[in-house]
């Protein structure tokens, strides 16, 4: 198979940190290549120099016969370089025809709507994407939109496509789609570079796979000669465990009791009058597809939204209508599922993220005014007991790779010793060892007699942490089952809103 594209030793550092160190890749044509490694090992850096957003310090690139040397991303988009990033760059405004034709239009005064739309659906005929060119963008779902992106990548007659994480943030099913488009874009001969934290999905779709590690390329290996359990440990560098081990434990009181709550958003009931308890030492799991009411739920229960009637208590005291702070101080630590949006400052040093709940209070601060030294050791404490990526306490959090942002959200919650933790998607987006540490994390908290009220898209996860998962549809509970019993089928009915007994 003829070479597509040849990263030849590219080095790329920023203050204090080599992201990538003499890296090599091949990518051939027709093939779906994946880069596997840890959160910081140089994933993002890589392919960003290779759609020009940044400027290797030396080290070439060439596509086909090629030599690139970019100077911005429309350099490399007018090259045949296509990239879909982690969070979509669409206008939710516009419609699916007119993001996509969007800065690729020929140079015309007016916008040719009827012939757009009749382009775009071509197009998107062309790549077997069931698509309404004149739907608008911000009605569609997450695994739509994801699909307008990749065709505004080959509007542009990309040659080669990069997608950035493009399974984290969609379903079980959306994911399935995009397999089969990968799939028929690879019979087109479209190569495809793929980063993934997922061994299955690398494993099930990818031809090859690329492993980096520390900034370097460690091994490129055919999918097919290796397994998960190798891959993950050429990422680690160690054996890593893939399985959770969680011993036996009987829960205690409640700690957490939510009675028939009613939550709004948009004038829309969300939750539709859902109870449950968290006791100490539990983990209680609530399973359910993306947009069925959960973030809502979980949002109302941390203060963020109101709630239009019921109850929340706390160790048995009423919390429904109080604010974030007396929760928080109640004994609440919350994880969002949005970590950019929510769970971070993201022009904040990441001493100031680490204590941005309790900046105001010792030994933090003293009569009104922040102290440094304390803080910077609460964080350097943080930093190594999490292994945050660079050991850098004064970096931006917006220059922290994504999982290592997570990392510094969860090392601040846990370490606040909450008696509820309320984590949602709290391993969206890191790597297997990260993964392996916050569900220890989560088990020493349930240990300890802690209440765990976890949200997740991943099921393996749910069902692999939870002593009793929920599951909610459209915004009801659909039932509450003891976790080491029920199985994947049966979560899956109950997602899509089938009662288990009307199957028996
Ligand atoms: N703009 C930047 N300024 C400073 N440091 C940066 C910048 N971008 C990345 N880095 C650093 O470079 C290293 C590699 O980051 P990169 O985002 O490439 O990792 P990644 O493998 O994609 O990680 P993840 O899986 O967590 O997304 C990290 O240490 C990160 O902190």
């Amino acid at each position: 198979m003829r070479t597509c594209l040849e990263v030849r030793d590219v080095t790329k550092s920023f203050p204090g940190v080599i992201a990538n160190d003499h890296v090599n890749l091949v990518v051939r044509e027709g093939e779906i290549h994946a880069i596997l490694g840890e959160n910081g090992a140089g994933k993002s850096t890589l392919v960003k120099l290779i759609y020009g957003l940044y400027k290797p310090d030396s080290g070439s690139v060439r596509l086909y016969d090629q030599e690139l040397n970019f100077a911005s991303p429309r350099q490399a988009i007018q090259a045949g370089i296509g990239m879909v990033h982690q969070h979509f760059m669409l206008i939710p405004a516009l419609t699916v025809a007119e993001n996509v034709v969007l800065g690729g239009e020929p140079g015309r005064i007016h916008y040719r709507r009827k012939e757009n739309i009749e382009l775009v659906r071509q197009l998107a005929k062309q790549y077997h994407m069931d698509i309404d060119p004149s739907a608008k963008v911000g009605d569609l779902t997450v695994g739509l939109q994801q699909r307008v992106e990749i065709l505004k990548v080959f509007y542009r007659k990309a040659k080669l496509l990069i997608l950035d994480e493009p399974t984290a943030m969609l379903t079980p099913q959306e994911v399935e789609e995009l397999i089969l488009v990968m799939e028929r874009l690879r019979s087109q001969g479209i190569p495809i570079i793929f980063i993934s934290h997922k061994l299955d999905e690398v494993k099930r779709i990818s031809d090859r796979v690329t492993v980096m590690r520390a900034g370097k390329t460690v091994s490129t290996v055919e999918t097919k000669s290796t397994t998960p359990q190798e891959l993950a440990n050429a990422m680690v560098g160690r054996e890593v465990v893939l399985h959770v081990s969680k011993p036996p434990q009987m829960p205690g009181e409640p700690v957490l009791e939510v009675e028939d709550i009613v939550v709004l958003s948009d004038h829309n009931e969300k939750v539709k009058g859902v109870s449950l308890q968290v006791r100490r030492g539990e983990i209680f799991g609530l399973a359910g597809i993306d947009g069925n009411g959960q973030f809502e739920l979980v949002e109302a229960i941390a203060g963020l939204m109101p709630c239009k009637s019921g109850h929340i208590r706390l160790l048995g005291q009423d919390i429904s209508s109080s604010s974030v702070q007396h929760r928080t101080k109640a004994g609440i630590a919350y994880i969002p599922q949005d970590r950019q949006l929510d769970g971070l400052v993201m022009d904040f040093e990441l001493t100031e993220n680490f204590v941005l709940r309790d900046f105001f209070k010792a030994p933090f601060a003293r009569v009104g005014q922040m102290k440094k030294g304390p803080i910077e050791e609460y964080a350097t404490r943080l930093s190594e007991a999490f292994d945050v990526r660079p050991r850098q306490i004064h970096a931006l959090a917006r220059n922290l790779s994504g999982g290592n942002q997570q990392k510094v959200i969860l090392a601040r919650e846990v370490s606040r010793n909450p008696e509820l933790l309320i984590a949602a998607q709290p391993t969206r987006g890191l790597d297997v060892g990260a993964i392996q540490f916050i569900h220890n994390k989560l088990l020493e908290l349930r240990a300890a007699g802690k209440a765990i009220l976890l949200v997740s898209l991943e099921l393996d996860e749910i069902m692999s942490l939870s002593d009793r998962i929920g599951v909610i549809y459209e915004g009801r509970l659909m039932a509450i089952l003891p976790g080491g019993e029920v199985t994947r089928e049966q979560l899956g009915l109950l997602m899509t809103g089938v009662k288990l007994e009307e199957e028996g």
